[in-house]
C-alpha cells in the first residue's frame, strides 16, 4: 500500500485559511476597503492595523482564493467574485458568512492578525527557541510530544528528501533535524557519508530513540560514530562544518529578518562548493496562493513566529548570504519540495 495522505494534511489546516477568510470579511472589512479603491499590499495592511507578517498571512490567503486579484498597477483589489463579500453587492454574503464570525476560533484568529501573533506567550510557542525565552522545546514531556508530533510526517517524507539530495562521502549538517529521520534516510544512502544531527539537548534524547527503532526497523547497524549529536542554539552557538546542509521545516517557523540571519549563519557553515538544502512547502512568487499553503502559513502564524514563504524570498536571502539558487525545485510530498544553494566560493 502506497497511498498519498495529501488529503489529510490539506483538510486539517484549511481550518486555519477559513478563520482568516472570516475574519477579512466580517471583522476586518477587508473587502469594503479595497472595493472602494485598489491599495498597494503595505498600504492596505497599514490601513487594517496589520503588522508585515499578518498582512503576508492575509493576503496570499484572499488572493489564492481567488477573492482578491493584483491590478495591473500592481495594487490588490476586488476581484468579481470578492464583490459578493462587499456591503453594497446585491445579492452579498457577508450574512451568511457571518454566521460563523463569533467562533472561538475565528475570535482568537481577529485577535491573533491585530496582535501579530498571540497575546501571551508566556509558556512559549511550538518549534521555536530564542534566546531567554521559554520554550516547550526545552520541556522534557512538551518537547518529546512536539517532536514525536511530526515523526509520522518525517518518516514518510524523508526517504522521498533523502533521493534528492547529493550523494557521497559528504558531511550533512541536520540544523533544527528534530526526529533525525531525514539524516538517517540519507545515512543510510550514503554508506561513505558522516552527519550532525543539531537539535535542543530535549529533542536530541528523542531522536536518539527513534534511531536505534529506525536501524532495528531496516535490519542495519547502528550508524554509530557516523552520526553526532550536537545540542545546541542555532540562533547563536557555532555550527559545525559541513559540505551539505538541510534546514528542514525550519524557515516557516520564523519571522523574515531571522530567516535572513539564519541563512547566513548556515551558509557560513558551508565549506567552498557545499549546498544548502531547504524542505519546505512554499507560496507561489506572486503571493497568488497556492491554498494549501496559504493554509499552512494560517497555520504557521497561529503557532510560531512564522509563516509560509515563496521560493523567491528564500533564493533572496540565499543570494545576500553569498549562495547561488538552483534552478532545481523537486517535490516531495505532502505540498512539501525543495529549494537549495551552492556555496561558489
Ligand atoms: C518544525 S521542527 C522541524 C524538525 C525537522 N527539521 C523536520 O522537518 O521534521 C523545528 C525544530 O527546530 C528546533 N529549534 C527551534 N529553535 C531552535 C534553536 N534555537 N536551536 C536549535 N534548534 C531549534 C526545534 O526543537 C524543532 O525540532
Amino acid at each position: 500500500m502506497n497511498l498519498d495522505p495529501t488529503p489529510v494534511t490539506r483538510h486539517l489546516r484549511a481550518m486555519y485559511g477559513s478563520r482568516v477568510l472570516i475574519a477579512a470579511v466580517c471583522h476586518l472589512r477587508v473587502f469594503d476597503l479595497l472595493a472602494e479603491q485598489p491599495l498597494s499590499l503595505a498600504e492596505c495592511g497599514r490601513q487594517l492595523g496589520l503588522a508585515p507578517r499578518p498582512a503576508m498571512v492575509l493576503f496570499p490567503t484572499l488572493l489564492g482564493m481567488g477573492l482578491l486579484e493584483w491590478q495591473p498597477d500592481g495594487r490588490l483589489g476586488v476581484s468579481d467574485t470578492g464583490r459578493y463579500l462587499t456591503s453594497g453587492a446585491v445579492p452579498s454574503l457577508i450574512g451568511y458568512v457571518g454566521l460563523e464570525q463569533e467562533d472561538a476560533g475565528v475570535l482568537e484568529m481577529v485577535a491573533r492578525l491585530k496582535n501579530d501573533g498571540p497575546a501571551d506567550t508566556s509558556d512559549g510557542l511550538s518549534y521555536v527557541k530564542e534566546g531567554d525565552d521559554p520554550s516547550p522545546m526545552d520541556d522534557p514531556e512538551e518537547s518529546r510530544r512536539f517532536t514525536l508530533a511530526l515523526a509520522g510526517r518525517a518518516r514518510l517524507l524523508a526517504p522521498l528528501v533523502a533521493k534528492h539530495l547529493p550523494t557521497g562521502p559528504k558531511h550533512l549538517l541536520d540544523v533544527a533535524g528534530g526526529t533525525g529521520y531525514y539524516t538517517f534516510e540519507w545515512l543510510l544512502r550514503n554508506p561513505e557519508g558522516t552527519a550532525t544531527l543539531f537539535d535542543r539537548p530535549q529533542v536530541l534524547e528523542v531522536a536518539k530513540e527513534l534511531m536505534e527503532d529506525f536501524c532495528r526497523g531496516k535490519q542495519v547497524q547502528s550508524f554509530g560514530d557516523r552520526i553526532t549529536f550536537c545540542p545546541g542554539d542555532m540562533l547563536e552557538d557555532a555550527l559545525p562544518q559541513a559540505d551539505l546542509l538541510l534546514a528542514g521545516s525550519l524557515f516557516h517557523d520564523w519571522p523574515d529578518d531571522t530567516c535572513a540571519y539564519l541563512m547566513d549563519r548556515f551558509a557560513g557553515a558551508l565549506r567552498t562548493g557545499g549546498e544548502l538544502w531547504i524542505h519546505d512547502t512554499f507560496l507561489n512568487d506572486d503571493f497568488v496562493g497556492p491554498v494549501p499553503a496559504t493554509d499552512y502559513s494560517a497555520a504557521l502564524f497561529w503557532a510560531t513566529k512564522g509563516r509560509i514563504y515563496s521560493r523567491a524570498e528564500h533564493e533572496a536571502w540565499m543570494r545576500a548570504s553569498d549562495l547561488t539558487p538552483s534552478a532545481n525545485r523537486p517535490a516531495t510530498g505532502l505540498e512539501y519540495g525543495l529549494v537549495s544553494g551552492r556555496k561558489q566560493f
